[in-house]
């Protein structure tokens, strides 16, 4: 045990001494209430002896929050003091360009404020330059966002005044006494960022700043609701709150004070409470603080890891929570209750029927009381996260009798390929592993029917995408001779299929420039046009038919192919290659399932612009892992399904074909 920790423990036992002897509660911060939604453990370790709170994800800068919010700040003053500025929005306001002014308060701000730190911090610091030049990244983002505010602004105010009717207030500290059961009241305090107004929604917005992308959402919902709350008793008008998650990429969490007012008072009374016990608990005492409710996603990131391993040791077996399947299925019941009991205290009348426990989530089919809309049920979903504490919304969708509640397992499972495929020869059915339903059942996918010939596939980094592909790669392998398929692999990543290399399978070395990307479509097309002529020539419809011809002949089958394209975005960027690319994919989309050519086609980026309208409709059959955005679920899936944002990743997708949608497991092949 080290010395710092143990004066700590030491210091501890005295403040223990010392509140223990009050009769009035400890004040709480806005942070404390966030840090107890994330982790009792640590809200405990830190309110007793001090130390970080935050959780960054591990990919993510450190130690820039200070001098990003440093830098906000003198922004925001200099924006409020400087001439320049006011000029910017001089002109008419129909006729203010947006981009501009936002390179130019960037430059007035880098020439007057921003370089003359970095010059002083190169010169005493210079280590400390690359993590101001992270600052600077996260400030444009800022300003280009306040650029378009105050250019709408300009549209409600007189241009000398819209940067100071903007720029509301900045870090300022407020304080209320939230009221709890029984006549107690709780002191809170607070310190946040930035106060704006939106002038043409005539609101103020409460604004935090993030320099990263926080992995709790449900808590910064409960922290800047609070804050609304505050800011609303102090102001006696609606606050709405925003957090700018600057790094790494500027992203904007909105809220309106309709959404928080209720959020507000359904959580925090509870967890005032709670947190006040929390702090009352002492070493020798049983029931400790709960650890967290996300320990796989939180417990590595933690900050106080060690003080927590060590100070909350875990149970003795003979009181650690027995992991029988009669407890796991008391603890799924329960949570169907809850699910119920949650519902209904928002006037949303339910049935808990019973739940199918998946590899990654487990399945609540809840029957919604004859009149209650399907729809009053999934606007409840940001009410069940922060309920059930969730780290992200759950999936609610639909089903033929009941309404799907999916919640994430604690314990997820992994689905080893080996178990579901073994060596067999598929014969003239070409098929391919997509994943594994709620019953454990295999789902694949036949290249030769015409809703499953070509396919989509999109989902963001660490969706599991690249794994999927590889299973897939791997499912065709193990079940088809190379006389029934060649596969074509094009990794412009270079590093998703190297483990095929070698494959015997492959009908070209790997492709990885773009160039040979584009050549090789076109040999592609080249390839369907001769085998239409052999088609013709034998009067088969399709492959399938003209192969059965051939065996009988006593002669070899023409091999189906199978062209896996991995993160085409990244060939979509120059408009030249695009357009060819596009107009490839189009004729192949079209005719090619015939002729036994395949496509299947991925991207992290499923941007409009990269899967266009022709994309899109030439490849019908689309698994959709998840995704960074509603948006991006929709491209991929079409129509309005946007639940692929709420899917877990690593592997937890939904497949579409004809019109289905289900949520498969992918296969893991080590
Ligand atoms: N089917 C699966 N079952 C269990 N874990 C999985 C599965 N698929 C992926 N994972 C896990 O998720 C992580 C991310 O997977 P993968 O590399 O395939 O993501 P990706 O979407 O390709 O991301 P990137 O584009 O950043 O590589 C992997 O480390 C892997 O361990």
């Amino acid at each position: 045990m080290d010395v710092v920790y143990l004066t700590h423990v030491h210091q501890y036992l005295l403040n223990f001494k010392v509140m223990s002897n009050q009769t009035h509660s400890p004040k709480f911060t806005v942070t404390d209430v966030r840090v107890a939604f994330e982790c009792p453990r640590l809200f405990y370790l830190s309110k007793h002896f001090g130390g970080k709170t935050l959780f960054i994800p591990p990919d993510q800068p450190r130690g820039i929050g200070k001098p990003f919010h440093h830098f906000a700040s003198k922004f925001i003053e200099l924006a409020k003091t400087n001439p320049k500025f006011k000029s910017l929005f001089k002109p008419n306001a129909k006729t203010l360009d947006r981009e501009s002014i936002s390179l130019e308060m960037q430059r007035i701000f880098y020439k007057e404020v921003f370089f003359p730190a970095l010059q002083k911090v190169a010169t005493n610091k210079p280590e400390n330059v690359p993590a101001l030049q992270q600052v600077w990244e996260g400030l444009r983002g800022l300003i280009n966002h306040w650029s378009g505010l105050l250019v709408t602004n300009c549209f409600y105010a007189n241009y000398n005044n819209v940067i100071s009717e903007t720029f509301f207030s900045q870090e300022l500290s407020v304080t209320c006494d939230y009221p709890l059961p029984k006549q107690k009241a709780q002191k809170i305090e607070g310190k946040f960022d930035s106060l704006i107004r939106d002038l043409k929604k005539d609101r103020l917005c409460m604004v935090e700043y993030k320099t990263y992308a926080p992995i709790d959402s449900a808590s910064q919902l409960a922290q800047v609701a609070l804050y609304s709350y505050i800011l609303y008793l102090h102001k006696q008008q609606p606050v709405d709150s925003a957090v700018y998650c600057v790094l790494p990429e500027f992203k904007v969490y909105y809220y309106t004070w309709e959404e928080l007012k209720d959020t507000v008072h359904e959580l925090t009374p509870l967890k005032l409470q709670q947190m006040r016990d929390w702090l009352q608990w002492k070493p020798s005492q049983p029931d400790p603080p709960p650890e967290t409710n996300q320990p796989e996603k939180l417990c590595p990131i933690c900050p106080q890891q060690e003080t927590c391993q060590r100070y909350f040791p875990p149970l003795p077996l003979d009181r650690a929570t027995p992991k029988n399947t009669t407890d796991d299925a008391i603890q799924t019941e329960e949570l169907g209750k809850q699910l119920e009991t949650i519902l209904q205290a928002y006037g949303v009348g339910v049935d808990y029927q019973d739940a199918i426990v998946g590899a990654s989530f487990i399945r609540f089919k809840l029957k919604p009381h004859l009149g209650v809309k399907v729809v009053s049920v999934v606007n409840r979903s940001t009410d069940i996260q922060v309920q059930m504490g969730l780290p992200n919304l759950p999936l609610i969708s639909p089903q033929a009798g009941y309404i799907s509640v999916d919640l994430p397992r604690k314990d997820r499972k992994a689905v080893p390929f080996k178990d579901y495929i073994q060596k067999t020869n598929n014969g003239f059915d070409i098929k391919i592993a997509i994943g594994i339903d709620l019953e454990g059942k295999l789902i694949e996918a036949d290249l030769s029917d015409a809703n499953t010939c070509h396919f989509l596939i999109g989902g963001t980094t660490g969706s599991g995408k690249s794994e999927f592909l590889k299973s897939l790669v791997l499912s065709l392998i193990e079940r088809h001779t190379i006389e029934q398929v060649k596969i074509a692999l094009v990794d412009p990543k270079r590093v998703t299929f190297t483990a095929f290399e070698k494959s015997n399978w492959l009908l070209c070395p790997i492709i990885k420039e773009s160039d040979r990307a584009l050549e090789f479509m076109e040999e592609l097309v080249t390839k369907m046009e001769q085998r239409y002529q052999l088609l013709e020539k034998g009067k088969c419809s399709d492959l399938k038919t003209y192969n059965q011809q051939l065996i009988q002949q006593g002669k070899s089958p023409i091999p189906h192919l199978v062209c896996v394209f991995d993160e085409y975005a990244d060939f979509m960027a120059d408009q030249e290659i695009a357009k060819q690319l596009e107009s490839s994919i189009k004729r192949l989309g079209g005719m090619a399932r015939a002729a036994g050519i395949h496509l299947i086609i991925s991207t992290q980026r499923p941007e409009a612009k990269i899967v266009t309208p022709i994309i899109r409709s030439n490849l019908p059959a689309r698994v959709a892992l998840k995704t960074s955005s509603e948006g991006d679920s929709k491209i991929i899936l079409g129509g309005n399904h946007s639940q692929a944002t709420y899917l877990l990743g690593k592997g937890d997708l939904l497949y579409l074909t004809s019109g289905n949608l289900s949520r498969l497991q992918s296969l893991l092949a080590s």
